[in-house]
């Protein structure tokens, strides 16, 4: 093949359509994001994480009654088995969190006698099904690192009050769970991103949901992705306080560090979510009196744009809210999961739906075809 006839190589598929979406509409050019078209910022403003949870699935709003009856097949989800526990349990104290999660995810799978079965129904269930589990999973995990017992799910608290209390073991206050509800709303979905690939391709193979999003949690774990928000909770420790943060900066870039929370493949001029985000951060520094960290995260966003033009993403201002809140820096990317856990599994629907094998082609770069060498043996010497 002569140079000229070589195909355009797309690396990391950036600006390739693979296909259509009815379940979000990401717009860096209006710097906008729509689930099932509804503006995110309204949804965060009017709607509960259940509600967006709903909408992302069925693709609309409930109805009180059947907000109603989704909230009560949620909450009676909520437990884990004794056997989920014993798998947490057994796995390293020291384990990355989402490495639990993920294998907690998976044993979930392993042990549903539903996997199986592929139908859009019974794959609706396991997605609430893992909606429900997963903060339970979290908050253990957040929990167990710490040498503390499980808490028990209240079926008398909504999604986000639960899962602070099965985290922390006390009541939240509103403006915590106000700012935790719309972190997982934002946090609930956002078209073609990798782990949401992932998992399409793993369903477009006809796998079953639970690996597609034992997969999806796998990629979401990268520092590019999901577990940014953990990276800058380390960033944030490093820089230490706002007047460190331009010697900071100089050192990171001149050792042409990434600046974790930053920069975006799609949004060039910010993130749709972070002025949402943001919001709520700045409700919890007042809550929690901690101007210092909005002092940093301020002094670090302000002068990381100005020397590169490049802007915050969701991810920046939801690790210091989470690091607020009172979770270890590593239990935030499993935070991600279990709002994320709404998007991906609506992809799976869709996916297997009309589905497609998701199968690219590769342009072949290495030797060109050759003979094995006969090595002469002692006989045929
Ligand atoms: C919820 C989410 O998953 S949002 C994403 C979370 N990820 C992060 O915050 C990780 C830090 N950010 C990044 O690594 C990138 O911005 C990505 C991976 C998110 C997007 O990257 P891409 O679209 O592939 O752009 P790419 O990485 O090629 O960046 C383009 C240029 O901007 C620079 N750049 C982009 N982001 C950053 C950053 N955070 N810090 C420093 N430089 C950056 C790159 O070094 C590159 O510079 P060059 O052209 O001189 O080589
Ligand atoms: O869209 C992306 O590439 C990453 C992202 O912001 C997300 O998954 O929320």
């Amino acid at each position: 093949m002569t140079d000229d006839a070589k195909p355009e190589i797309y690396k990391g598929l950036a600006g390739v359509p693979v296909d259509y979406t009815a379940i979000s509409k990401v717009n860096p050019e209006t710097n906008s994001l729509l689930y099932r078209g509804y503006p995110v910022q309204e949804l965060a403003a009017n709607c509960t994480f259940e509600e967006v949870a709903y909408l992302l699935w069925y693709g609309e709003l409930p109805d009180p009654e059947q907000l109603g009856a989704f909230e009560d097949r949620e909450r009676s989800l909520r437990g884990l088995d004794h056997d989920v526990k014993k798998v947490i349990d057994a796995l390293p104290i020291d384990a990355h969190p989402m490495d639990v999660v993920r294998t907690a995810v998976s044993f979930i799978g392993a042990a549903d006698p539903a996997t199986p079965d592929e139908s859009p129904e019974a794959n609706l269930d396991k997605a609430i099904r893992l909606f429900a589990k997963l903060p339970s999973i979290v908050a253990y995990e957040q929990r167990r690192r710490n040498g503390l017992h499980y808490v028990e799910p209240r079926e008398d608290l909504g999604y986000s009050a639960n899962f602070l209390w099965q985290a922390f073991g006390e009541l939240p206050e509103l403006p915590v769970v106000s700012a935790f509800d719309v972190s997982m709303i934002l946090y609930a979905e956002h078209s073609f991103n990798a782990s949401t690939f992932t998992a399409r391709v793993i369903t477009s193979t006809l796998a079953d949901l639970y690996s597609a999003v034992t997969g999806a949690i796998g990629a979401l774990k990268g520092p590019l992705h999901g577990g940014a928000n953990e990276a800058v909770m380390h960033i944030f420790d490093e820089v230490g306080s706002a007047e460190h943060v331009g010697a900071w900066l100089d050192e990171a870039l001149g050792a042409k560090r990434k600046i974790m929370g930053f920069g975006h493949r799609v949004y060039k001029h910010g993130d749709s979510r972070v002025p949402t985000m943001h919001a709520a951060l700045v409700s919890l520094v007042e809550y929690y009196d901690r101007p210092d960290l909005l002092e940093l995260y301020t002094a670090l966003a302000d002068e990381f744009t100005a020397r590169k033009g490049i802007h915050p993403n969701l991810d920046y201002p939801s690790g210091p809210a989470y690091h607020l809140m009172g979770f270890d820096t590593e239990i935030f990317t499993p935070l991600f999961v279990a709002a994320r856990v709404t998007g991906w599994t609506a992809h799976i629907l869709e996916q297997a739906a009309a589905n497609a094998l998701i199968r690219p082609l590769s342009v072949y770069n290495g030797e060109d075809q050759r003979a094995v060498p006969v090595r002469e043996t002692a006989e045929s010497a």
